[in-house]
């Protein structure tokens, strides 16, 4: 059965699209975003959807064009950051690799503030943005695998520090296992000493990833 070999989450501009294509490259796999599957199939932007039709029918969109990528692409997936508000869609996500980059509200204004082709954050950026991630937070810390942290962090850090969590194997034992990886490791420590300084979630999650979903 094809599945994806990393799945990205997180809120927009986190940097799923950015990492997700460097990651694909570093990794020699493919690399597939839905807002872009979205965007070819509809021939309008995600802004133009929003403002055409509401957000649920954008919604609607979104929930198909992530399940036929989940079926189909055996590479890196990047979603639209909302495509976790679905329920079935976070179940389809049980049990793959998920990554969720973060990142704290500073550093999000600085990615998506000037930006309007994010419709969500169109108006006063910051005070959406907290909103957004208080209905949001424990949706993406319950399809992760691991939680990677991405404040003042190139892309390319970024990308060295999934890397990292993939190489600790804790995947390929316990795929439900939560780890998250702080923005202070030494990136030019091994994997595997970065992947041993993270700091863990709690041992409930640990135990039983099911009940967090
Ligand atoms: N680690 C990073 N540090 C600084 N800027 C970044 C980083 N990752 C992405 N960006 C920038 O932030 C914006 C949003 O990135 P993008 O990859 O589109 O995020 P997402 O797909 O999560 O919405 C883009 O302008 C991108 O160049
Ligand atoms: O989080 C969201 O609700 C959204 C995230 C966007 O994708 P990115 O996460 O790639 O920015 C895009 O799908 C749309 O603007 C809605
Ligand atoms: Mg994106």
């Amino acid at each position: 059965m094809t599945a994806p070999t990393i799945v990205l989450v997180g809120p927009m501009g986190v940097g799923k699209s950015t990492v997700g294509q460097l990651l694909a490259e570093r990794l020699g796999v493919g690399y597939r975003d839905t807002d872009d599957d979205i965007v070819a199939a509809e021939g309008r932007s995600i802004a133009e959807i929003f403002v055409d039709e509401g957000e649920p029918v954008f919604r609607g969109i979104e929930k198909r064009a992530v399940h036929k990528a989940l079926a189909e692409h055996d590479g890196i997936l990047a979603p639209g950051g909302g495509s976790i508000l679905d329920a079935d869609t976070r179940a389809l996500l049980a049990g793959l690799r998920v990554v969720y980059l973060s990142m704290d509200v500073e550093e999000a204004v600085k990615r998506t503030g000037l930006n309007t082709g994010r419709p969500l954050l169109a108006v006063n950026p910051r005070k959406q943005w907290r909103e957004l991630m208080e209905a949001r937070r424990h949706l993406y810390e319950g399809v992760a695998t691991a939680v990677v942290a991405t404040d003042g962090c190139a892309a390319c850090q970024v990308v060295d520090r999934v890397l990292a969590v993939l190489a600790g194997g804790q995947w390929t034992n316990s795929p439900r296992k939560l780890q998250r990886v702080e923005g202070t490791g030494d990136l030019s420590a091994p994997a595997g000493a970065l992947t041993c300084g993270a700091a863990m979630l709690s041992e409930d999650r640990l135990q039983r990833p099911e009940e967090n979903r």
